[in-house]
């Protein structure tokens, strides 16, 4: 198997507190690869350190490629322009600019916006771009989609995807268990400094369930239920509810985060 990342025993600390415990994981060229962890678990360190901007302690990194990295946050001066941005960009890697990705991310639409006047998912759009404007061959993101509505968050999915259709490697940071289960072919779980689980999505869920929370609103008051499966459950709960008369007002269902219900188990707490 190939890889664009090795990552062996990383080990770092700030001061007294060691925030990465000798990580292990590989990730394999042309997967979409997740970080995923409560904040503070360690995820922008771990980034950090692979993308060569942080000091870390012990243990080896190799990265196979070119990187293009867009950090958690970042800033351009409030009165440059989308285009003159990425025309700095391009001379500072001596590179052509690729305007069908411009067009992808929809900065050709930007081009009289200061900087300063740009929407959150507008910024994020033109990071990307600039950080894919040396096509790298492995593409770092952290919290791609934090602070998009659901139009910015579905297209930045579709741009993480074509990346990946381009053979490019992507390892990002995220909390959303959701985003990460419809972008990812793998994820590790850091918890507290350790990879407390490393696979796929379809891994993790045959080992701890899906932890769905149905709640139904009735006119003689709510019922709760937790489930593994949730169109079985759901015809049940339905169907007791028509058996003994009783009118069903309002459904919720609850995704609940399997990165968190992984670390309860990981502690002993869940199940
Ligand atoms: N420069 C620093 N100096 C001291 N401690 C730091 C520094 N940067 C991060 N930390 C601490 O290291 C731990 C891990 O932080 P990190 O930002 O890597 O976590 P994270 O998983 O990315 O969190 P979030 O999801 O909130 O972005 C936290 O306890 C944080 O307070």
């Amino acid at each position: 198997m190939s890889y664009a990342i090795q990552i062996e025993r990383l080990t770092k600390s700030y001061g007294d507190h060691t925030v990465l415990k000798s990580l292990n994981f590989n990730v394999v060229k042309g997967e979409i690869f997740a970080l995923l962890g409560v904040n503070g678990a360690g995820k922008t360190t771990a980034l950090e350190c692979i993308e060569g901007l942080r000091k870390y302690d012990s243990g080896s990194i190799v990265v196979n490629g070119r990187m293009g990295i867009q950090l958690q946050s970042a800033s351009l001066p409030a009165y440059i322009k989308p285009m003159e941005a990425v025309r700095l960009f391009a001379k500072w890697n001596k590179t052509q600019i690729d305007y069908s990705m411009l067009a992808a991310l929809g900065i050709d639409e930007l081009t009289k916006k200061l900087y300063t006047n740009m929407s959150t998912g507008q910024k994020r759009r033109l990071h990307l771009a600039l950080a894919l404007i040396s096509d790298p061959d492995i593409v770092f993101l952290d919290e791609p989609t934090a602070g998009l509505d659901v139009e910015g968050r579905i297209s930045l999915h579709d741009q993480i995807r074509k990346l990946k259709e381009q053979g490019k490697t992507i390892i990002l940071a995220s909390h959303d268990m959701a985003e990460v289960e419809s972008l990812c072919d793998r994820i590790a779980i850091l918890n507290d400094g350790n990879i407390v689980f490393l696979g796929t999505i379809a891994e993790l869920t045959s080992k701890i369930g899906k932890c769905y929370t149905i709640h139904i609103k009735t006119e003689q008051g709510n019922e709760i239920c937790d489930c593994d499966n949730i169109g079985d459950t759901m015809l049940d709960l339905l169907e007791d509810l028509k058996y003994r008369g009783i009118a069903v007002l309002d459904i919720k269902i609850d995704r609940g985060t399997l990165e968190q219900h992984f670390i309860d188990i990981a502690r002993g707490n869940g199940e």
